[in-house]
């Protein structure tokens, strides 16, 4: 039987480079795949659907939350967001790893759930005047949409203690090192052997 794969989930402030750290990472650690989350927001120029996101309508998404579809959802700066349940089930099923790039109320909500076992990572930038210049410089967004994320900052900075780790990502590369250290360190977790079995002490010293 394949060993099932663990869950991740990584949040962080609109701006702060969870979306540029995730995909620097995703690169070079294998057996990990991103939860592609549905959303009702538009999508950005060079978003792709079904890659980035499934964007669905309002009444879409309403269908899929009815169906019980969603591992946890949440409306974020104005539209609804959510995780697929299906989707992830599969995946750690398959023995993969899954990361989900969520904000603090869909965490809340998994780690809130005892019979789920994830590791939470908080991405926090080095200061909220960086955050504001990356959001302005990433050139995605109207002056609107950036205020809606920056006045969510400072709310959502003060859920970091409720993670079990934070990345600041300052340095791109220190963060990307920081970040792939726990994921590699989650799954080097001495109970998780591949066979299950506990370790025979007796057999190595042999
Ligand atoms: N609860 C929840 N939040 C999500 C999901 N997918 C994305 N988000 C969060 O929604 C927020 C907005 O994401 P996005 O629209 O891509 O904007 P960005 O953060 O400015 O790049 C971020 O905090 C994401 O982590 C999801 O499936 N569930
Ligand atoms: N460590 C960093 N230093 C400087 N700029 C960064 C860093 N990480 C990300 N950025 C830039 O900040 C902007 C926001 O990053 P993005 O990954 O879209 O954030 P998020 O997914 O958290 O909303 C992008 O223009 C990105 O290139």
């Amino acid at each position: 039987m394949t060993k099932s794969g663990q869950l991740f989930i990584l949040s962080a402030p609109s701006g702060a480079g969870k979306t540029t750290l995730l995909k620097k990472v995703m690169r070079d650690v294998e057996r990990l795949a991103f939860s592609v989350s549905h959303t009702t927001r538009s999508p950005r120029p060079g978003e792709t659907d079904g890659v980035d996101y499934h964007f669905v309508s309002v009444d879409e998404f309403e269908a899929m939350r009815e169906q019980n579809l969603f591992l946890e959802w949440a409306e974020v700066h104005g539209n609804f967001y959510g995780t697929s349940r299906p989707a992830v089930a599969k995946q750690l099923e398959q023995g993969v790893d899954v990361i989900l790039d969520i904000d603090v109320q869909g965490a809340a909500i998994i780690t809130g759930d005892k019979s789920v076992h994830a590791v939470s990572v908080f991405v926090a930038p080095p200061s909220l005047a960086e955050l504001e210049r990356r959001l302005r410089g990433r050139g995605t967004d109207s002056e609107e949409t950036i205020m809606v994320r920056l006045g969510n900052a400072a709310k959502e900075m003060s859920c970091a203690d409720d993670y079990e780790y934070l990345v600041i990502n300052d340095n791109l590369e220190v963060a990307a090192t920081t970040l792939r250290a726990v994921l590699i360190a989650e799954r080097s977790r001495g109970h998780r052997l591949p066979s299950g079995e506990p370790i025979n002490l007796g057999a190595l010293t042999k």
